[in-house]
């Protein structure tokens, strides 16, 4: 696995020049200083106040931030507190910057939720050593977190990310008032192919479908996810039934046009999928799980009806 890789490799390689450093600090003469010192580790930006460096962050998600404690207005640990209380700003690592030297700044510092603190005047190789430090432990925070939320045979996101994402979604919908999709898709006669081409093979199929059904997918925040052993989940924001009338025909045609060989399924002599559709406008469906479920009826019904197909669930049953 990458984790091994990443654990085993030496430090150095892993701190590429990709990054992004975010310096939050009121005086310009301090920002330069620091700049010059650890610019060779990615692209560096600024922020002169608290407030900015906020907004900065949201806007950027920077891989580090070097957070001076003296600004006028809010100051150093206030911004901490705030960029780690945030769910959208905390996986940024944060390293205090402060002229004062001692023990209980230092613990205020950590308190406040940064990683590690430098103090003024800097230490040149003090300071590069402990960027080059956060820098790889994001890296690696990266990596793992990539990794708990792929799908390992197909490279999707996987049942864990779908199920807290949909959620979500589903939430913001609701609050929103308007229409989410989902799409349930389950390879048709995936038995039959497994048992006639072999696990190695069906393994394969997976791995075209999935992205296949990840390259049939146009609009921002749309994904996919595997669902279980040969079935996906389609999340789609802001669709409603008419729209769905058009995607789920257009889904089964996009696996079909893969043109993966299956001599041993009744619904057509490629790989096919059946879908189940179910579109929720606010109030109408009392929570996400009944959705899946209405989904779930539907791909049912859409298996029932000969494969190769797409049913969307009746809003009578909503
Ligand atoms: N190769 C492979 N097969 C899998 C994986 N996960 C599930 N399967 C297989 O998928 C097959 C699903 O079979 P069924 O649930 O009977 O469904 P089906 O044969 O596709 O029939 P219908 O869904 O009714 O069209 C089983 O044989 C599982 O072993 C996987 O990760 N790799």
């Amino acid at each position: 696995m990458q984790a091994d890789i990443l654990i085993g490799s030496p430090a150095e390689a892993l701190v590429s020049n990709d990054s992004v450093i975010l310096i939050i600090d009121d005086n310009p003469r301090s920002i330069k200083a620091l700049s010059l010192l650890i610019r060779d580790f990615g692209q560096v930006i600024f922020a002169t106040s608290g407030e900015a460096g906020i907004a900065m962050t949201m806007k950027t998600k920077p891989d580090l931030i070097l957070l001076d404690v003296e600004m006028p207005g809010m100051n150093g640990y206030e911004v901490c507190r705030q960029l780690k209380g945030d769910v959208a700003t905390r996986s940024s690592g944060i390293i205090i910057v402060t002229s004062h030297d001692s023990v209980e700044h230092e613990v205020a510092a950590l308190e406040a939720g940064a990683a590690d603190f430098i103090t003024k005047p800097l230490n040149a190789p003090v300071v590069r050593a402990r960027v080059k430090t956060q820098l790889l432990v994001k890296k690696q925070a990266d990596e793992l977190h990539r990794q708990a939320e792929q799908d390992g045979l197909t490279g999707i996101y996987n049942r864990r990310y779908f199920d807290s994402y949909f959620e979500q979604e589903w939430r913001r919908h609701q609050r929103q008032r308007s229409s989410l999709g989902l799409a349930l898709v389950d390879v048709d006669h995936f038995k039959a192919y497994n048992d006639s081409y072999g696990h190695q093979q069906g393994d394969e199929c997976l791995r075209c479908v999935a992205l296949g059904l990840k390259a049939a997918l146009r609009r921002p925040g749309e994904f996919v996810a595997r669902y279980g052993g040969e079935e996906f989940a389609v999340v789609l924001p802001y669709t409603d039934d008419e729209e769905l009338h058009r995607f789920g025909p257009w889904l089964c045609e996009q696996v079909r046009a893969l043109k993966i060989p299956h001599g041993w399924s009744e619904a057509s002599d490629f790989v096919s999928v059946s879908v189940g559709l179910v579109s929720c406008v606010a109030g109408k469906i009392c929570s996400h799980t009944q959705m899946l479920g209405q989904a779930d009826e539907a791909l049912y019904q859409a298996k029932a009806n000969g494969r190769d197909r797409a049913v969307i669930a009746t809003k009578s049953s909503s």
